[in-house]
């Protein structure tokens, strides 16, 4: 199985501050992870380099088989699908879906003059059908809601047919419908045998779909785990990697975090 990414000794500096010390990491192809970490753990700096947004102070990161650094990011990008809040933000209110959807085989946001063919307006349509909107094809941006937004994101981040999918929070501001919604329709990419490597990162194990395989947990720039969720996202693990003591609870393919009483843990 080929590494879709491929993170050595990783280290990101600004100025005086670590944001990410000496990660190492392998996403093969037919892996799905979270990444879960608190606020500031250097969940977003991961994503930008997995994005090829940005190259390692010191280590050396393999995106696609390309060492970052050594090849034309312009190139390995649109084998890269992303969500994130920032792109989200640059879609324009007035698009229509089947265009939010349909320009992202051109790579560009907002449709302009291209001209795409009946193949390239099929593909996204079934997209639509796939992630569960495609009655939203015909609606403008501005008008979905939060959930039905997120999901119009998926379609796109997927239109290109992406070797990698990064999925940057993409259950933040959802109600909890919203959100269970989203957490089932990454659940059936995740069993997918044809969907690409995923990374989803998240502030929540509630938020962690049935089929992903695989978990990374930062805390201050720094790996506390990584590897087979099984096997790593445990209640040890999850209190370092929040920094205070937590029961973990895994039921029916779903995980529930929560603090330890204090009388409980004395
Ligand atoms: N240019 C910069 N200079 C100095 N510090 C920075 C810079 N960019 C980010 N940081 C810091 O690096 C740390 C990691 O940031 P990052 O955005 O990767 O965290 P995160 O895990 O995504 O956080 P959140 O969950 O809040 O989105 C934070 O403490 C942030 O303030």
């Amino acid at each position: 199985m080929a590494a879709v990414l491929e993170f050595h000794e990783v280290t990101v500096r600004r100025g005086q501050s670590i944001l990410l010390d000496g990660v190492d990491w392998v996403v093969e192809e037919d892996e799905r992870w979270v990444v879960l970490g608190p606020n500031g753990a250097g969940k977003t700096t991961l994503m930008q380099l997995a994005a090829t947004q940005m190259h390692p102070t010191s280590g050396t990161s393999d995106i696609l088989g390309s060492r970052i650094g050594k090849v034309d990011v312009f190139e390995l990008r649109p084998r890269i699908g992303i969500t994130s809040a920032a792109i989200a933000e640059r879609i324009p209110r007035g698009e229509m879906i089947r265009d939010v959807v349909v320009s992202a085989s051109y790579g560009v946001l907002g449709r302009w003059k291209e001209d795409y063919d009946s193949l390239d307006h099929d593909r996204a349509q079934d997209l639509l059908v796939e992630i569960g909107i495609p009655h939203l094809a015909q609606r403008t941006f501005g008008t979905l809601s939060e959930g039905e937004r997120k999901r119009v994101q998926i379609a796109r981040a997927l239109m290109a047919d992406p070797e990698l999918l990064l999925l940057d929070e993409p259950a933040a501001g959802l109600d909890l419908g919203g959100r269970e919604d989203l957490v089932s329709t990454l659940s059936m990419l995740a069993y997918d045998p044809d969907a690409p490597a995923t990374v989803l990162v998240s502030h929540h194990v509630e938020e962690i779909p049935p089929g992903f395989t695989h978990v990374l947990m930062l805390r201050q720039g720094k790996v506390v785990a990584a590897g087979l969720l099984e096997e790593e996202l445990n209640e040890a693990n999850l209190s370092a990697t929040f920094g205070m003591p937590l029961l973990l609870q895994h039921a029916d393919g779903r995980w529930a975090a929560r603090r330890r009483s204090r009388r409980a843990s004395s």
